[in-house]
């Protein structure tokens, strides 16, 4: 078989064209979504990814600004921008692009932003309401890939998904997201054993690990629907995700490319819950 390829970066580009739409009429009515970016240091894949954020929130009509700020910026120094955020009204959307340097409790800063503004759905708040099944701003690399598989009208009711990954970013809450969409969810991670006997049982194989070639198409069951999160800078400066693409494209159903498969989705999730933020704050 010889997978059809899901690209992200086409469905990307119908969402945000609807999105343009909805946002000129939000505009008519006074209400200009924004989204605020925080950035800390000088990562340079963190820059780019954000960078492809602002493109795509001026391609959208969101407004978006950016805030960097150096390394050496404290815990405190951090709250109290995310305070001063949270009380500005023209904003709906805070992303701290994670992840922090060391000296900063990451988890103490995800809480602190507002659970109405956290467009990212990290806060606990959030995450809890995923996990109750209720709506909510939900992680937009997971809110994503249901988006892409939903797409193509791929089924998930009943179907065995396999999670390579549980960070609390990707692997977690895409399992849940799964699980939501009535999947029989299993999640394999460092610690597992034999870990190719779950994925080549797998009808939705969902590998977000980080690293080049961690799977090939021997590891899959043939059918399959492979979705490739992982984004892995090679040797030659080139991205390329965690599974070996033309082999796996031979035995799939689906199979989604790195670049232009899921990356794309996210920042376009990202751009969703920000409209949904403006939407709720002014009741429209
Ligand atoms: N396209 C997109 O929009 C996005 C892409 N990414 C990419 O996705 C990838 C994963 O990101 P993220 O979840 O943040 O990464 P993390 O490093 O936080 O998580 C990696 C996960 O992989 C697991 N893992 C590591 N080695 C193995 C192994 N040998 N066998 C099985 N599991 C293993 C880890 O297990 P354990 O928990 O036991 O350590 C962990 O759960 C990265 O390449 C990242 O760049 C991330 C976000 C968005
Ligand atoms: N608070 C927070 N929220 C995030 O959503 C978040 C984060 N922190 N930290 C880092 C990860 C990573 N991430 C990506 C988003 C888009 C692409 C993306 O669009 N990738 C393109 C390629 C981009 C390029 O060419 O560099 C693609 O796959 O086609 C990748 C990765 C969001 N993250």
């Amino acid at each position: 078989m010889t997978a059809e390829v899901i690209y992200g970066s086409e469905l990307a580009e119908k969402l945000r064209k609807e999105m343009q739409g909805e946002v000129s009429s939000l505009r008519e009515k006074g209400v200009i979504p924004k989204l605020t970016v925080v950035i800390i240091g000088e990562d340079p894949a963190s820059k780019s990814y954000v960078r492809g954020k602002q493109k795509a929130s001026k391609e959208v009509g969101v407004d978006s600004n950016l805030i960097e700020l150096p390394t050496t910026t404290t815990q405190q120094e951090l709250l109290d921008l995310i305070e001063e955020l949270n009380d500005d009204s023209t904003i709906h959307g805070i992303l701290v692009q994670l992840p922090l340097p060391d000296h900063i409790n990451e988890q103490q800063i995800i809480e602190a932003i507002s659970p109405l503004k956290d467009v990212d759905g990290f806060h606990p708040i959030n995450i809890g309401r995923m996990v109750a099944g209720k709506d909510t701003f939900y992680p937009c690399t997971p809110f994503g890939i249901i988006t892409m598989l939903k797409s193509k009208n791929i089924q998930m009711e009943g179907k065995k998904a396999v999670v390579i990954g549980r960070s609390n970013i990707v692997g977690k809450p895409v399992g849940l997201l799964l699980l939501n969409e009535n999947a029989t969810v299993t999640y394999c991670h460092s610690k597992t054993r034999n870990m190719k006997e779950y994925t080549k049982e797998a009808d939705i194989l969902i590998v977000a690990v980080g690293k080049e070639h961690f799977l090939s198409g021997d590891d899959i069951k043939a059918g399959a629907v492979v979705i490739d999160v992982g984004v892995n800078r090679m040797a030659n400066g080139k991205l390329t995700g965690d599974v070996e693409f033309e082999s796996a494209k031979d035995k799939a159903s689906y199979i989604t490319p790195v670049p232009k498969g899921v990356g794309p989705m996210t920042i376009t999730m990202l751009l969703h819950n920000t409209i949904k933020s403006a939407r709720q704050f002014h009741n429209l």
